[in-house]
């Protein structure tokens, strides 16, 4: 069935759970002539919770059974007080607006002592995990058996379509190749879209303004990525941009009212929708009956690729015709994806989702990395001094300097580590159900035992990189803090090396993200770039737009929320609730 079609599976799946129950029900009166009377709807409604009732115990049973059978048990379940968990999908959609990000899941896991559960939403299976080995077997080592799935594809069928991150095989391999080749070091491109940031912030300095970072950063890094990816510098720099204290909040961040500003809101509405689909589970389709939450969004974003998507398959046939660039290693991304396909809408998939993949993963590794300069002084000195000793005040880095600046290193990675951009991710089993390895060890006591575990066939699994990288058994009892010196004192390093899997920011296995090197190389540059001009940063919280500061209930709960200053929130990729609004100031000597 075609994942846009998400209303056919509603209609199939009801039928299912109410018809079928409902006209047994009816049948079986009908034969012994008996008449309910009044009590028709109830008698029915009953009737249907103790079929799924029914259901869901021989489910569970057959799955116990087949388990023991391939030497392991089942995932433990959640076990709701109302039927079929519906407290806990409840739970789960409320801890959207007051939680700290993802603490939903921690405390379900802390709660059931394991870091694989079995969420049991509206008697279907539904499995999360914080266990490294799990997110190790799904990533890498039991990759053939996973797949994104069904239901991911019918979440993001609109917005990504056929592109890398909504299939499995055929249309990835697009994108791949070029990827492959060694095109990361394009360090003037850098140096451009590296200028003309740090001009702006310049000017916003001179005259005492704070800048939402966030937003800045994600023109910086669309910019440099469309101009990588198409030739085309998008110059999204040069829209307007958001005014301190005047600035509405956004979907994630700031909105601006311009071309670009209706651009932006879209893409990030149709992420949030996505990411609310999830939280809803298989039965998000019944908020969307009458009107696809994500149709107007899509529409805007595609009248914004589309003239992109032309153009290119215009240039292509021109330069056909002129024989101009055989050379594949000389072609961009995009002219690459036009020698691939004459598909106009296959080329806009894939093209939104590199936009998706550059902005707003980059975007959000810088953001939080100037969250922690702000916060922490004394990394800012230690940092700039390691720029300046590279580097001197002026020049520009080499790819030889960003190699050699182990602390600039060490700081990116503990950014990636505690605030990593793809916090979570879904995959989902093929038609036959396979086993994971024994738990890692998180948990000595509780129901996790050290077994295999049963992940039933056609079952997704949601995956928590943040959580992992957080996990005091593997990171020690300051998990939670910012420390870039356990990425150079070697026996941090040590315990790392041992077990590289505690820190996938980037994924892991086959579909290990394929923009690492650019990532690391763009933020690098940048990074040097701004601390050779300036020497410190500071929150300017006063222009957070109202409901974008941490809840002051988070200062009476444990790990990092009791001390955040800002609200770290998911959709699709992590970002700062209202933007993150920050004083750059110039260093004077
Ligand atoms: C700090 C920056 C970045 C982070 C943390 C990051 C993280 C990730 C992660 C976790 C995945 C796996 C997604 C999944 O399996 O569902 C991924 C995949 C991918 N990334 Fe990145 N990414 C970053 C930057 C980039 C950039 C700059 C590009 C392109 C210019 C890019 C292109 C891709 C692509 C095309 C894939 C899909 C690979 C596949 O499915 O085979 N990424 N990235």
């Amino acid at each position: 069935m075609n994942p846009a079609n998400y209303r056919v599976r509603l209609v199939l799946d009801l039928f299912r759970i109410f018809v079928i129950p409902a006209s047994v029900l009816s049948c079986f009166l009908s034969l012994l002539r008996y008449r309910l009377g009044l009590l028709f709807i109830p008698a029915h409604l009953g009737f249907i919770l103790i079929w799924a009732t029914i259901e869901g115990a021989y489910v569970e049973s057959k799955q116990d059974r087949q388990a023991r059978a391939l030497g392991a048990k089942t995932i433990p379940r959640v076990v709701g007080k109302w039927p079929g968990n519906t407290d806990i999908l409840l739970r789960m959609v409320g801890a959207f607006k007051n939680s700290y990000v993802l603490d939903v899941y921690l405390e379900l896991f802390e709660e059931y002592q394991c870091t694989t559960l079995n969420l049991r939403i509206l008697w279907r299976d539904n499995i999360i995990s914080m266990d490294q080995e799990h997110a190790k077997y799904v990533t890498s080592t039991g990759f053939s058996q996973f797949w994104r799935g069904i239901s991911q594809k019918e979440r993001m069928e609109l917005f990504l379509g056929e592109g890398i991150f909504n299939r499995d095989d055929e249309h990835r391999n697009m994108t791949r190749p070029f990827f492959a080749r060694e095109r990361f070091s394009d360090f003037e491109l850098f140096e451009r879209h590296c200028a003309q940031t740090l001009s702006i912030l310049s000017s916003l300095e001179a005259s005492g303004t704070a800048c939402d970072a966030q937003d800045l950063y994600g023109r910086f890094s669309l910019d440099a990525a469309s101009e990588f990816l198409m030739g085309k510098n998008l110059d999204t720099m040069s829209a307007s941009l958001p005014i301190p204290g005047k600035t509405v909040m956004g979907p994630k961040g700031s909105a601006t009212e311009d071309h670009w500003g209706s651009f932006a809101r879209a893409f990030e509405m149709a992420q949030l929708n996505i990411t609310h689909r999830g939280r809803l589970g298989a039965v998000w389709p019944l908020f969307e009956l009458f009107k696809d939450k994500n149709e107007e969004h899509c529409k805007v974003i595609q009248a914004w690729v589309d003239p992109l998507v032309h153009s290119a398959l215009e240039a292509k046939k021109t330069m056909n015709g002129a024989g101009v660039i055989n050379n594949i290693t000389d072609k961009n991304f995009m002219q690459h994806l036009t020698d691939s396909t004459d598909d106009p809408i296959l080329i806009r998939d894939q093209l939104t989702s590199m936009l998706l993949a550059s902005r707003d993963t980059t975007a959000c590794v810088l953001t939080f990395l100037t969250y922690f300069l702000a916060i922490h002084p004394d990394v800012t000195r230690k940092l700039r001094d390691e720029v300046l000793e590279h580097c001197g005040p002026t020049s520009p880095p080499t790819f030889d300097h960003v190699r050699r600046m182990k602390y600039m290193r060490a700081v990116i990675n503990e950014t990636l580590r505690l605030f990593p951009p793809v916090p979570l991710n879904i995959r989902e089993t093929r038609t036959a159900p396979c086993v994971l390895p024994p738990s890692d060890r998180t948990f000595s006591k509780g129901f996790c035992d050290r077994q295999p575990l049963y992940m039933p066939a056609k079952t997704t699994i949601l995956y928590l990189p943040l959580l992992i990288q957080r996990n005091p058994a593997h990171w020690g009892d300051d998990a939670d803090e910012f420390k870039p010196d356990r990425w150079i004192n070697p026996e941090s390093v040590a315990r790392y090396v041992a077990n590289p899997t505690i820190f996938t920011p980037f994924s892991a296995g086959p579909r290990i993200c394929i923009g690492q090197n650019y990532a690391y190389n763009e933020m690098s540059y940048f990074l040097v770039r701004l601390l050779q001009q300036f020497d410190r940063f500071t929150l300017a919280s006063e222009f957070q737009p109202e409901g974008s500061l941490p809840p002051l209930e988070w200062k009476h709960r444990k790990g990092r929320q009791a001390y955040e200053q800002i609200w770290p929130s998911a959709a699709l990729t992590l970002y700062v609730k209202g933007g993150l609004w920050v004083r750059f100031h110039k260093a004077r000597s």
